[in-house]
């Protein structure tokens, strides 16, 4: 594992599981925010770092509360929902789920804001190899690095169980994600990238900096409270035959506030296999991804190329060239 080597960056002893490998420097944001300098391992390539064209989108926005007993609305719903993932391969929801209101979603935001004020020796402790704390995914990368601190949680489903949506809602509220704020010219929150899950549902307090490329220009998504982004990832667009749109978003950063956003990553069990039902392939000429099992798309994130704007191609032409049999 490499580690990032800028001297002026605090030192904090490795966590347990790591011990043994080489030592890693964690990045105390607190003190880059004071300093107000943004190291070279933050600074996007220019190309990357394309002007937002200053022009919101209004996604569609379904109220979950109001179609809830309406046939007609659901209906009405349903085919709003088809064509912004075709479009877009984003809508927006709220009223998500019973219990989910304004008050909880606050709540929630300013429970996140304090896990982050943590001090940082507290944080660390909390890093795992493959979700807990993370400082800018330091721990894989050393450039172009993402300007937010992250704490990943594994949620799985009981297959059977009926209230599996609100279970999903309830810890969706316990993931948390944060960007920092400073004199950030070349930062990104998260550079261009798909997700390459199925759909990701995500709550964004009420900074902004979430964009989505659409018409060919970066659009702002404004945030609005208690409202859920639900993003087509390239799973779900393999699972379409790239019917539903794969959505291409980033994240900048404010320099003066903080920004804070839960995001939930919706994902297939690992060992099914990714593969679009006939019905949706009698009327396609042909197959525009091949099968695969949803484990080989996530280590190939995790172990070969990190996330972008590309991350479903390079993962066929991966898998189609030097996929490693004990992969
Ligand atoms: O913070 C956000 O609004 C989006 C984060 C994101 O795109 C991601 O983690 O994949
Ligand atoms: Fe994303």
């Amino acid at each position: 594992m490499e580690s990032i080597n800028t001297p002026s960056l605090p030192f904090c002893p490795p966590p347990k599981d790591q011990q043994g490998e080489d030592k890693i420097q964690y990045i105390d944001f607190t003190s880059l925010q004071k300093e107000g300098k943004v190291p070279k391992e933050f600074i996007w390539p220019s190309d990357q770092w394309v002007k937002s064209s200053g022009e919101n989108i209004e996604l569609p926005l379904i109220d979950i509360r109001a179609i809830k007993n309406d046939e007609v609305a659901m209906v009405n719903a349903a085919e709003i929902v088809k064509k912004a993932c075709i479009k877009y391969g984003a809508f927006e929801v709220t009223n998500i789920a019973e219990g989910v209101d304004l008050d909880f979603s606050n709540v929630v935001l300013q429970e996140t804001s304090n896990i982050f004020k943590l001090p940082l020796s507290k944080k660390i402790s909390a890093i795992k190899k493959d979700c807990g704390f993370s400082i800018a995914h330091a721990e894989r990368y050393t450039t172009v690095l993402p300007w937010k601190e992250t704490f990943t949680f594994m949620y799985k489903h009981n297959n059977k169980n009926e209230t599996q949506v609100v279970d999903v809602l309830n810890y969706l509220l316990g993931q948390e994600f944060q960007q920092v704020g400073a004199n950030l010219n070349g930062a990104l929150g998260n550079g261009p990238h798909c997700d390459p899950i199925s759909l990701t549902i995500l709550l964004q307090d009420q900074v902004g900096g979430l964009e989505i490329f659409a018409d060919n220009k970066w659009l702002a998504i404004p945030p609005k409270p208690n409202t859920f982004v639900i993003n087509i990832g390239d799973t779900f667009m393999a699972l379409t035959n790239g019917l539903y749109k794969s959505c291409l978003h980033r994240v900048l950063v404010s320099n003066e506030l903080e920004r804070k956003s839960l995001t939930f990553f919706l994902n297939p069990r690992g060992d099914k296999t990714v593969s679009p039902p006939k019905e949706l392939l009698e009327k396609e000429e042909s197959r525009k991804y091949p099968d695969y099992k949803w484990n080989d798309l996530y280590k190939f994130t995790q172990k070969t190329r990190r996330v972008d704007a590309n991350t479903l191609d390079s993962f066929v032409a991966w898998q189609q060239s030097s996929k490693p049999s004990n992969f």
